[in-house]
């Protein structure tokens, strides 16, 4: 190609036309130290979309009394969870081995013109950069997946924020499309059921309850649908196995600060059950795609403990899709419907 004279030297080669898939997850801190973490939960937690306070009134209490003590306790957390081997957290290992299995499945339909990578909306690698090594490979069309099955503003939105802020800095803008939420879709559903009858061999526990992360009932009265899209999935998962009404429960775990979020709250919950004399019971967590410190710590350590504590026998985590071959199809399917028109 013959450049015009006025075309700086750097001027790239117009490089092949690829499409992008962009998969994005929450983040995780780069290492459970003290600094890592305080800068990890500092960017995350400084998000208006996650807590929605005005900053003068935040800000004072999070960067002293919050990120004083938080590091240390949360770091304490990811320690017992933390991939050594990798030198990394379960979150970042599961997203890769995802991103991997999803790069054979793209190839094998549409050759080396879509090419997947993954970003998270807080830490590294960061939307930013991924955006931009996207761009600078050719990609000129991008697909964003936030991997989140249930919408919610702290998660699908300040994730799409992030990738639209990113394109801002972009001079030769991509075209850019974001995945909906895909809390019904009926081969999801069909993998959550799948996993369920793979943890329980097949037989149907007194209770199961679907544990989903929590946010401050507010952001619900204030139109926030991810309570509506967790019963929903709750519904038809129940549905699917053929159950009847009484044997899923849905409940929310996660609380964080002082204000009341959805309910019921897991903790309490499984500890009514048992006091109940209901002594065996399953726990799935189908907001997360990937087992995280929400799950390995949380569900299996505070959780469970909180259940034995209160007379409970019987205690079965079922692991989230993770990278398990019929969680790649649902993602691929997602995917290739999205780039509907681009391949
Ligand atoms: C799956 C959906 C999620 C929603 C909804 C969500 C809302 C939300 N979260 C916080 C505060 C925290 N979340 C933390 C961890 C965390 N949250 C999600 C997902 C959702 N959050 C994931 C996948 C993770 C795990 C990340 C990992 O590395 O494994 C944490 C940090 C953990 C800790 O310090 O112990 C906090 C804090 C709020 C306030 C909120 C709703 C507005
Ligand atoms: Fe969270
Ligand atoms: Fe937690």
């Amino acid at each position: 190609m013959t450049l015009p004279e006025h075309a700086p030297a750097s001027q790239p080669q117009s490089p092949a036309r690829k499409i992008g898939v962009l998969i994005a997850n929450l983040g995780t801190p780069d290492s459970p130290d003290y600094w890592p973490m305080r800068r990890y939960l500092s960017e995350f937690l400084s998000d208006k979309r996650v807590i929605d306070y005005p900053a003068w009134k935040w800000q004072p209490l999070l960067q002293t009394v919050i990120l004083t003590k938080r590091p240390f306790t949360s770091g304490a957390n990811y320690r017992l969870i933390w991939n050594n081997e990798a030198n990394e957290s379960p979150l970042m290992t599961i997203t890769k081995q995802q991103v991997a299995a999803l790069r054979e499945r793209t190839a094998a339909l549409w050759g080396d013109r879509v090419m997947v990578d993954f970003c998270m909306r807080y830490g590294n690698p960061s939307t930013p950069d991924v955006v931009e090594r996207m761009v600078k490979a050719g990609c000129d069309r991008i697909l964003f997946f936030p991997l989140y099955p249930q919408y919610a503003g702290a998660t699908t939105a300040t994730a799409n924020d992030q990738f639209f802020r990113a394109l801002m800095g972009q001079k030769a803008q991509p075209a850019a499309r974001t995945v909906p939420p895909y809390f019904d879709r009926p081969d999801y559903i069909a993998a959550l059921a799948a996993s369920v009858e793979r943890a329980l061999g097949g037989r149907q526990p007194r209770k199961l309850v679907a544990s989903y992360h929590g946010m401050p009932r507010r952001y619900f009265e204030e139109g926030d649908p991810y309570f509506l899209q967790c019963t929903e999935t709750s519904r038809l998962l129940r549905e699917r196995l053929g159950w009847d009404e009484d044997v899923i429960d849905t409940t929310f775990q996660s609380v964080f600060g002082t204000e009341e979020w959805l309910r019921p709250y897991t903790v309490e919950h499984v500890a009514e059950l048992a006091q109940r004399g209901i002594t065996e019971i399953a726990v799935i967590s189908p907001a997360f795609s990937a087992d995280c410190i929400e799950t390995l710590e949380e569900i299996q350590g505070e959780i469970r403990e909180a259940f034995i504590h209160a007379g409970g026998k019987e205690f079965t985590y079922i692991p989230c899709l993770n990278a398990e071959p019929d969680h790649i199809d649902v993602l691929t399917a997602v995917i290739g419907e999205n780039l509907g028109g681009w391949v």
